[in-house]
């Protein structure tokens, strides 16, 4: 009896970052193209290599990139937009870093393709874009280049691609016509694609849809099947993957697709594994992903292997066996953690280790546990129950708190139309008030401070001095610049999610756990464990420094319940609502700490409130009801003449207009500049009650934004809020920019405001 083992993809960036710094290094042109492709290639070989020591039968092939896999598949299938100038055959590294970023060591600048979240991660990709008359043409090479390799040293490849029908789904029509369109000329190149897969010798290759977890079109629906028995002409196995959630209404489409194999996400919908064992056709093999490729803990073996036994029975060798998804969602080896301690150390799995257990479940199932696996798996049971038993995890006091909740709590005195008069009172600020959303710029000097903080060269009051330094030359460029209410800057924080992490009891934090967020930028994501709560205050301190230093309102900036829940590894041992509660609990001392100091406007971010939106509607409400409480929890806590602000980017804000204004923020900055003001069509046509500040730049360009070109943005904006409730600033907070680009587009900025002014009053 044998069992197939594989993964949907592992994480690239290297253990220690080595892809994040080559591609930086490149792109300052530090060293040469050789260079970078050099450590792409070693990377490559190291991550292959750690596949087949951990035992699975094949290595994963085409999950590399140098910044993001659907950016790759767009240039294997010659989609380039025709601002780069760029034909498909003669596209090469720069003309795909230019096309994800602006810009590249050669060639002509032009403006970035978009970025956007991939399903509800915290990572992006680049979006295609599709022309009305977009061509397909083939551009293999550096694939099958990477396959050749992969087979050089010995390794057996399965390739992984993103699928026909989530790459069309993914991209944007830039006109009026439907990506669906596009499906007849893509589908003859992406058969010739697997064909030449085939030629090189591959045997499986893993064909990713996603998409079939969401609610789909029925147009789409039946492409599916238009699509696959195409692609059923070349002879090339292929394992259908979906993940990030269940088949459900798409399940009998999905198992009776002509194609060799399945996989299923059976951690985000292990209730589906009996019905598609009833009707998998005989002829394929299931995979089952049942390591958790979107969270940090580790796995229970013995419950996966009861849960598998019946499909073992009746599958047999078509049985195989994965993680739920690419394990580019979780830092990369647990191994290099050397100061977490070995309880907390022995209850977690990162990427490496998730591959063992992979290998060990399958060794349990087909009873070849040899001695040292023997005791692996007594060792995973071990850890499992010393979580369970552990006196670290729940608090008494936290839940009381929790439960003795009273609804008053969610709620401020006042109504919006109240508390505005209250605010206007002493805050006294001119129409189109200006402000930023939080961070300055990240410097090296900043971040080289800090890394010698954390590693003990840098004693605590040296780094609260330099900081202070940072602190006051920021609110000192924004008094030069006449910005209407300052903020500190953000100095002191590592990342806006880390930070509250490091502060908050119940969270644990990784020296190396990093994730890639986008292209070269990666997060480290804490962990929860157990009950949150706050033993001091966190920002307080560097909050009434900044505002000793100006005679202005200073802004307090904190993250929001959501955020600091979507961007962490949470527990599974309780529902998300009931650790975001915890935290929403925590973040509300400190709010009202902040008030207490005198700090009397209070930015609650919540860039990922939409991220956490589950990816079925009929689970969408459940999910708002508490997550807008949670807010609401952490806000409702100050007077009516404290004004609470929040922030999101990255959104949609159509399909959750209700809720959004439901939390009762009395001013929003959102992300909308490029999409040229059209984000608040919905705030029009819901007649959003509370003020606005729609983005008036995109903060992910190092472009200086004209004034002229602000004003006009902004008057759009008039026309569809009212000019009272508008606010101006820039779409996103400027922690990536630096103080040459920061300063004179602020500048520009309070300008615009100025003139918008004059023509307002
Ligand atoms: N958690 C989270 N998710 C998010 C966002 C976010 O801000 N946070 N924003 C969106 C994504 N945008 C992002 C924007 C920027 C970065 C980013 O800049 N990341 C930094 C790391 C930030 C960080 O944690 N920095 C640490 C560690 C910095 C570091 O690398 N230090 C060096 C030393 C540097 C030196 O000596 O100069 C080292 O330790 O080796 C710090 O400041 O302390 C990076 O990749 O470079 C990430 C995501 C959506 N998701
Ligand atoms: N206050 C945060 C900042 O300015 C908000 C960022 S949203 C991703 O960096
Ligand atoms: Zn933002």
């Amino acid at each position: 009896m044998t069992l197939t083992t594989h993964t949907l993809g592992y994480p690239r960036i290297g253990a220690q970052r080595e892809l994040k710094k080559a591609v930086e290094a490149y792109w300052a042109e530090k060293i040469t193209l050789q260079e970078l492709e050099a450590t792409g290639q070693e990377l490559r070989a190291r991550h292959w290599q750690e596949q087949k020591e951990a035992g699975l039968d094949f290595v994963s092939v085409g999950d590399f990139a140098f910044y993001d896999q659907v950016l790759n598949l767009s240039l294997i299938l010659g989609v380039i937009p025709p601002r780069f100038n760029t034909c498909p055959d003669q596209a090469d590294l720069d003309t795909y870093f230019r096309m994800a970023r602006g810009r590249a060591p050669s060639g002509e600048p032009a403006a970035a393709c978009e970025m956007t979240k991939w399903f509800d991660t915290n990572y992006h990709y680049l979006v295609p874009e599709f022309q009305p008359q977009q061509e397909f043409t083939l551009n293999a090479q550096l694939l099958l280049a990477e396959v050749k390799e992969a087979q050089t040293l010995g390794h057996q490849a399965k390739v992984t691609l993103v699928g026909p029908l989530s790459y069309l789904w993914l991209g944007k029509a830039q006109g009026e016509f439907s990506s669906l369109d596009l499906l007849p000329q893509l589908l003859p190149v992406y058969a010739a694609l697997l064909q030449k897969l085939a030629d090189e010798g591959v045997d499986w290759v893993q064909i990713d849809e996603p998409i079939l977890a969401l609610d789909l079109p029925t147009a789409w629906k039946q492409a599916f099947e238009t699509a696959y028995n195409q692609l059923q002409a070349v002879a090339v196995k292929k394992l259908l993957a979906v993940y990030f959630g269940g088949l459900q209404d798409n399940l009998g489409l999905a198992v009776n697709l002509p194609v060799e194999g399945l996989h299923l996400d059976l951690v985000r919908a292990p209730e589906e594994l009996e019905q598609v064992l009833d009707r998998l056709p005989a002829y394929k093999v299931l995979s089952a992903g049942v390591i958790d490729g979107r969270n940090i803990w580790r796995s229970d073996l013995v419950r996966l292997r009861e849960q598998l036994a019946s499909a073992q029975g009746r599958l047999g060798d078509r049985l195989w066996l994965a993680p739920s998804c690419s394990l580019l969602h979780v830092p990369h080896d647990l191994e290099q953690e050397d100061q977490l301690d070995s309880e907390l150390t022995s209850w977690l799995a990162f990427a490496r280790q998730k591959l063992d257990e992979v290998t060990l479940l399958a060794a349990a199932l087909t009873g070849q546990l040899n001695q040292q696996r023997e005791a692996a798996w007594a060792e995973n049971q071990q850890a499992l129950v010393s979580r369970e038993a552990s006196t670290r995890i729940h608090r008494p006091e936290v839940s009381e708190r929790l439960a003795a909740i009273d609804p008053a709590m969610y709620a401020r005195t006042s109504a919006y139309e109240q508390r505005a008069l209250a605010q206007k009172e002493w805050l006294k600020l001119p129409l189109f008030p200006t402000t930023t959303i939080g961070s300055f710029p990240q410097t090296p000097e900043i971040r080289k401070a800090r890394r010698g903080y954390k590693q003990g060269e840098l004693g605590t009051e040296r780094y609260q001095e330099l900081m202070k330094q940072e602190i006051a030359y920021c609110v000192e460029q924004q008094e030069k610049l006449g910005i209407d209410v300052p903020v500190h800057g953000e100095a002191e924080r590592n990342d806006m999610v880390e930070y509250f992490g490091e502060q908050l009891d119940g969270y644990a934090f990784t020296r190396f756990g990093w994730v890639q967020s986008y292209g070269s930028r990666c997060v480290k994501p804490p962990v929860i464990f157990g009950d949150v709560s706050r033993p001091q205050a966190m920002t307080v301190e560097w909050s009434r420094y900044a505002q000793s230093l100006t005679d202005k309102p200073m802004k307090g900036m904190l993250t929001g319940p959501l955020t600091c829940l979507q961007w962490a590894f949470v527990r599974d041992d309780q529902p998300r609502e009931t650790t975001c509660k915890q935290i929403a609990l925590a973040l509300r001392d400190e709010v009202r700490d902040l008030e207490a100091a005198g700090i009397r406007v209070i930015q609650i971010d919540e860039p990922a409130f939409r991220e956490g939106l589950p990816l079925r509607k009929a689970d969408w409400a459940a999910y708002l009801r508490w997550a807008v409480d949670s807010f609401r929890l952490t806000a409702a806590v100050v007077e009516d003449a404290t004004q609470i602000h929040t922030h999101m980017c990255y959104s949609e804000f159509n399909d959750i207009i209700e809720a959004i204004a439901e939390l009762d923020a009395d001013v929003i900055t959102i992300e909308t500049s490029r999409s040229n003001m059209e984000l608040l069509d919905a705030f029009e046509a819901f007649e959003y009650p509370n003020e606005i500040g729609p983005g008036v730049y995109d903060i992910h360009s190092p472009n200086i934004p004209e004034v002229e070109w602000m004003v006009e943005l902004m008057q759009k904006a008039a026309q569809k809020i009212p000019a009272e409730r508008l606010w101006v600033n820039p779409d996103c907070g400027l922690k990536t920019r630096r103080w040459e680009e920061v300063t004179p587009a602020l500048a520009a900025l309070v300008e615009a405001a100025r003139q918008l002014r004059k023509a307002y009053l």
